[in-house]
């Protein structure tokens, strides 16, 4: 075993991963099943939008011009001829001082030009008085001022929100071609790994790992499927994984990456053929973690220890299933934040620390969630965020401008800067 590996910088790491991978097919879905999905195809306008002429506000649809000189001393009055309800309309021809009751959302006919809000009015009966001018276009959406028919509307790659929902029902799309998501395979390794209700035998701990991969999944709305624990055993291993390549697109280990006698994940990427892309980064926590490549499936061997496990997930398997999935905007945004809360301990790795981001007087705020150490699990669930300290000879103090990665927002960024 090479016990002297070199570290790479993490840009670089995430740079190598995130360059091996390509998009999975497309498949069509229902829009009603689209959400959370990524589109597979340009969405175009198979009209325009509005499709016709239809009124902004209820009131009356009028010739702008019969409005012309009207003033408080000089009231014009108009006399109401036709009624025209959304989803209906109209093909009578206005003629002078004429108008149509008109409500939001119904076609203006061809005879008007401009909408006078009731509010602008004084009626009797059947008739109304205006005490201004308007002008033609005043209170009308005009047929494709939102989007002509043709125009790219969402781009291919991307995430379906609920508003591209409403744009697919609006275009009638009843079906669209999304990205196919990718089928990952979560392998939690170690001798000492218990299920949740399992005793605690001397030495035993509990999978934590496991189902938190699983969520961390869900929270790119992506499924997970769970493979039981297995010992840490080369050959047990080695057939797991081996079954585990013919049913899934992207495999999730975690544990048994270091350089300890039964650590077997390296080897045994390497015995199936895989290219390492690395196997130390310049990070804290998560610095053994090591992600290869066999043929087009990711292998992400992630550490055991929970908080470098989490980390390690979050800065190389978000993206690159991301862009499995077809994303075009694969990483956690990272915001300029003020530290809001000592962080004394040099390190020469990034270091990567659980936090608390609050938003207080148009700020971020990031204070480290409490216990930090690469094997902490507790702070992980206190944090909403991670900080990003460079590596250097110097800690960090309350005040201090730091930059923090926002990996519980839903929408991402395009690129990994730091
Ligand atoms: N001689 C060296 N020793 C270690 C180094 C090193 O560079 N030289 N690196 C240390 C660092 S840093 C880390 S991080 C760990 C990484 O260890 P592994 O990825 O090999 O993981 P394990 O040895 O299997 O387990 C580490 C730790 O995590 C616990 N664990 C494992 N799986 C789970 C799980 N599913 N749920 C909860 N907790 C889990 C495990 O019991 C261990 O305590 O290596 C250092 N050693
Ligand atoms: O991989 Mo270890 O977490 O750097 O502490
Ligand atoms: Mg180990």
């Amino acid at each position: 075993m090479n016990l002297n590996r070199t570290p790479i910088p993490v840009t670089e790491a995430v740079d190598r991963v995130v360059d091996r991978i390509r998009p999975l097919s497309v498949e069509t879905v229902s829009h009603t099943e689209s959400y959370g999905r990524i589109l597979g195809e340009d969405l175009k306008a198979t009209m325009d939008v509005p499709l016709f002429d239809k009124s902004a506000m209820d009131g009356f649809a009028i010739r702008a011009e019969d409005s012309a000189g009207a003033s408080g001393e000089n009231r014009i009055e108009f006399d109401v001829v036709a009624e025209v309800p959304a989803g209906s309309t109209s093909d009578y021809e206005l003629k002078q001082n004429e108008a149509f009751r008109i409500m939001t959302g119904a076609p203006v006919p061809e005879s008007a030009d401009a909408v006078v809000m009731f509010e602008q009015t004084r009626q009797a009966g059947n008739t109304f008085t205006v005490r201004k001018a308007f002008e033609a276009g005043e209170n009308i959406a005009i047929r494709g001022e939102e989007c002509k028919e043709g125009e790219v509307i969402v781009p291919r790659g991307t995430f379906i929100n609920p508003g591209a929902v409403a744009t697919l029902a609006t275009f009638g799309y009843k079906h669209v071609k999304v990205y196919r998501q990718p089928v990952v395979g979560i392998l939690a390794t170690g001798s000492e790994l218990v299920d949740i209700d399992a005793p605690l035998e001397p030495g035993k701990i509990r999978n934590s790992n496991g189902p938190m991969i699983l969520s961390q999944l869900k929270r790119m709305n992506m499924e997970g499927r769970m493979y039981a624990l297995e010992a840490d055993d080369f050959e047990a291993l080695l057939a797991r994984v081996k079954e585990m390549l013919g049913e899934v697109d992207a495999i999730i280990t975690t544990g048994g990456v270091s350089v300890g006698d039964y650590d077997h994940l390296p080897k045994l990427y390497e015995a199936l053929g895989a290219v390492e892309l690395f196997n130390k980064v310049g990070m804290r926590p998560g610095s053994v973690t090591t992600i290869s490549m066999l043929e087009g499936t990711p292998l992400f061997g992630l550490s055991g220890n929970p908080s470098a496990c989490y980390t390690g997930f979050e800065l190389f398997a978000r993206p690159a299933l991301l862009k499995m999935m077809g994303h075009d905007r694969i990483h956690a945004p990272i915001l300029d934040a003020v530290l809001d809360g000592d962080f004394k301990k040099a390190n020469p790795f990034t270091r990567f620390v659980r936090a608390e981001i609050d938003y207080r007087d148009g700020q971020v705020y990031a204070s480290p969630a409490g216990f930090n150490k690469s094997n902490a699990v507790t702070s992980i669930a206190r944090s909403n965020g991670i900080i990003v300290l460079p590596g250097g000879t110097r800690g960090y103090e309350k005040g201090d401008g730091v930059q923090v990665m926002m990996t519980d927002m839903t929408t991402g960024t395009t690129r990994f800067e730091l």
